[in-house]
């Protein structure tokens, strides 16, 4: 299997850490797409995924498959024993559901801020900018740390009591904010204890250590 990403991306690093976390890694031929200099608006890119964006998936039979969500249950099951996306019906349900609020509130928000209120990937790759919405989804982000954090204070993991996919994307929303120079607000203590334990964990800590390297 290949995949398709930049490596020191925030949504990529929701897959490489899934990989990391189902000692998949191994499994993977990566290859490098240039965001900055809009290796992802090309044509030739977007036939593999209409939204020009990365990660993208392509099976060894060349389907392809986009969005870290539908990437990351596709590698949980391959093995027919999903450790991040749930075994029941109610744990599927709830890790999708804090997965998808994970980017509505903060991970997606920060990209937005990034794209729209920041220099982002450049002019040449920001055709369309809108500033007022790239500040609004700066704030909205701040207010999903709070949220997150409220969250945390009742229970260990972002969608219950075990480590899923939904943490993976709260840890995406982190690496978002470390790069537009975001803050987490430092009352969310819940919030950043969490994130400590996240570190402590092999697949993340490796993967953190890797987005920190120059490219
Ligand atoms: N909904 C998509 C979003 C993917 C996404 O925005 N990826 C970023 C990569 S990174 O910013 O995390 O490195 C991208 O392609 N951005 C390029 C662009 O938006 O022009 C997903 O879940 O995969």
């Amino acid at each position: 299997m290949k995949i398709y990403d930049w490596p020191t991306g925030p949504y990529p690093a929701r897959v490489r850490i899934a990989l990391a976390e189902k000692q998949m890694l191994s499994r993977i031929e990566f290859v490098r797409i240039n965001l900055w200099k809009g290796e992802h608006k090309t044509t030739d890119f977007r036939s593999r995924n209409y939204s020009g964006t990365v990660p993208v998936l392509e099976l060894d039979d060349g389907t392809f498959l986009a969005e870290c969500t539908a990437i990351t249950v596709y590698l949980d099951t391959l093995d027919g024993n999903p450790t991040l996306t749930g075994r029941t019906p109610l744990e599927k349900g709830v890790i999708q559901m804090m997965t998808k609020r994970a980017e509505i509130e903060m991970l997606d928000a920060i990209s937005v801020y990034f794209h729209h209120a920041t220099a982002g990937l450049g002019p040449e790759v920001e055709l369309y900018q809108n500033r007022e919405w790239g500040l609004y989804q700066r704030d909205k982000a701040l207010g999903g740390m709070h949220y997150f954090d409220a969250v945390l204070r009742k229970q260990p993991f972002i969608a219950g009591d075990a480590f899923s996919m939904a943490d993976i994307a709260v840890i995406g929303g982190f690496i978002f904010a470390a790069i537009v120079d975001l803050p987490i607000p430092q009352e969310c203590k819940a919030l950043l204890a969490w994130y400590a334990r996240m570190q402590e964990r092999p697949g993340v800590r490796e993967q953190l250590a890797i987005i920190a390297r120059p490219i």
